[in-house]
Parts: structure tokens; sequence; C-alpha cells
């Protein structure tokens, strides 16, 4: 998907939201259990549920790979499910040398039709570009992630520039490629950050987890993270999925959805007039 489909996709909808399927079987309704492919009937609700109040879709890799070769069949099957007009993001956090680097983006983006991956910086230039040469697909690239983690590398100051890594990171990834193939990973829990952070990056997307269980808040990331193409996808995942853990896990998810959907809409006519 481009930038201009992704923009009038948020403008339809009035949503920025990204619904993460970070599917655990320990944590689904149990009568999902007794079918064929849990992980897949429980992502066909929810992306049926929530389909009208989001405008993008991430499943983590880690819960389908952590299953094997049944995992992987579940994750086919859930992108087969998708609307197309949604932007898929397949969370992956990839990094490695250049010619290991493209077979990962193959493997994205030609095995698999996602639209975008997850990629870690830490290993340079020739581990991020050649996700960047394939039409209309994303490279989204790890700057200031929300854990507390953050702090060991991103956060630290580099003697060279008296800049803290991930303001590096920002800037060098930026000249790699564009805003129309590459977009930025920015924690909803630093909040305080995305002022300074769109002096850097004024055009690019952001792709902001962090929102419900981590505690990062809405308001804040919408009021410093928008820009004039609105430029965020804000990912909730475990506040969606697991909102009821019962026969109406549906109801709630989409109940839980649509409330963001409504905050972010609020956020549009506000700060951008949509
Ligand atoms: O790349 C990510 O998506 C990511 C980056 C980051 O800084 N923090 C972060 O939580 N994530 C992912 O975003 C999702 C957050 O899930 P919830 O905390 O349940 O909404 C998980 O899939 C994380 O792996």
């Amino acid at each position: 998907m481009n930038k201009a489909d992704l923009v009038t996709s948020i403008k339809h909808k009035k949503s920025y939201l990204c619904v993460g399927l970070d599917t655990d079987t320990t944590k689904i309704p149990a009568h999902l259990l007794k079918a064929k492919d849990p992980i897949f009937e429980f992502n066909k609700y929810i992306i049926d549920a929530t389909i009208d109040y989001a405008v993008a879709y991430k499943p983590n890799l880690a819960f389908y790979e952590s299953l094997g070769k049944a995992g992987w069949e579940s994750l086919e099957k859930t992108l087969e499910w998708m609307p197309k007009d949604v932007f898929t993001i397949a969370d992956a956090k990839r990094g490695d040398i250049g010619n290991t680097a493209t077979m990962y983006a193959k493997a994205f983006f030609e095995q698999l039709p996602f639209d975008s991956v997850t990629v870690a910086p830490y290993m340079g230039e020739d581990s991020v570009t050649p996700f960047l040469a394939f039409k209309d697909k994303w490279a989204i690239v790890l700057a200031l992630t929300s854990n507390a983690g953050s702090k060991d590398f991103q956060q630290l100051s580099l003697s060279d520039t008296n800049q803290p890594l991930y303001k590096e990171v920002l800037k060098k990834c930026a000249a790699w490629g564009s805003d129309e193939n590459l977009m930025f990973v920015v924690g909803a829990t630093k909040a305080s950050y995305f002022k300074e952070i769109r002096t850097i990056v004024p055009d690019h997307f952001l792709l902001v987890p962090g929102v419900g269980a981590q505690g990062g808040n809405l308001q804040e990331v919408s009021q410093f993270g928008l820009n004039s193409s609105c430029g965020l996808l804000v990912n909730a995942s475990r506040s969606i999925l697991y909102a009821a853990n019962d026969e109406t896990f549906a109801a709630a998810a989409k109940a839980e959805a649509k409330q963001m959907q409504q905050e972010m809409k609020t956020y549009l006519e506000d700060y951008l007039s949509w």
C-alpha cells in the first residue's frame, strides 16, 4: 500500500488505529480452543469486529512462530482473511547483513503479502535498505521503543554528536529512504519526546505502540505526533484482544476499538480540521 492510499483510508475511517494481533492461546476464550485453528478463529472474529475502526493490523510474529508450522499457517490464513484495503505490518523486528535482509524482505513481501515489516537498525544501512527496494512496501525502523530497556542504548548520548542514539537513528535512516517507504517506531510511553521527534522527521509516519496495556497516553501522542497527513498509526494489542475472555470477547473488542477510534476522530478534527 502506498502513502496516499493509507492516508485516504485514515480519512475515510477517521481512525489511525492499528490492532495488534498478539494472539496467545493461553489468553483467548476457552470455547475457541475446540476449533481446528483457534488462533485463526480468534483473529477472524477480532478482524471482523474491529474492521470499521482500524486502518492497520499488526500480527506480532513471535506469537505465530512460537507454534511452529501450525502458527505459520494461522498467520497465512489471517492475512488471507484481511480486507485488501487495510495496512498490514509484520512485527518481526528483523535486522541482518544485506543479502540476508533481502531474504527477510522476500519472506514478508513476496511469500507473505505484508505491506511492511518492523526492522531493528542496529546493524546499519545495509541491513535496512534491502527492505526499501520493494514497490509500495515499507520498513518500520525501531527508533525509540516503549519499553524500559530503551534507556540501555537508545537514550544514551553519542560522544560524536552529543545526541541520543535514537535521534541519530531517525536522522540517518530518514536519509536512506523517504516518507513513502520508511516509518519509525516511537513508543506511546515516551509521549513527551514527540515534539522533538517531529522536528527531525516531520513528514514520516510513526508506528506508536504502548497505549492500553503499557499505559501510554493517546491524547498526548496525538497532540504532539500528528502531522498534516496524520502521520500516526497507534497500536493497541492486549487492551483490544483480551477486553473480555468469554463469548462476549468480539463485542468487547469492538467496543474498545470503537472507543479509541472515536477519540482519534476528535483529534483529527481538533488538530487537523479533518
Ligand atoms: O514494534 C512494535 O510494535 C513494538 C515496539 C515497541 O516499542 N513497543 C511495543 O510494545 N511493540 C509491540 O507492540 C505491541 C504492544 O502490545 P500491547 O502492549 O499489548 O498493546 C507488542 O506486539 C509489542 O511487541
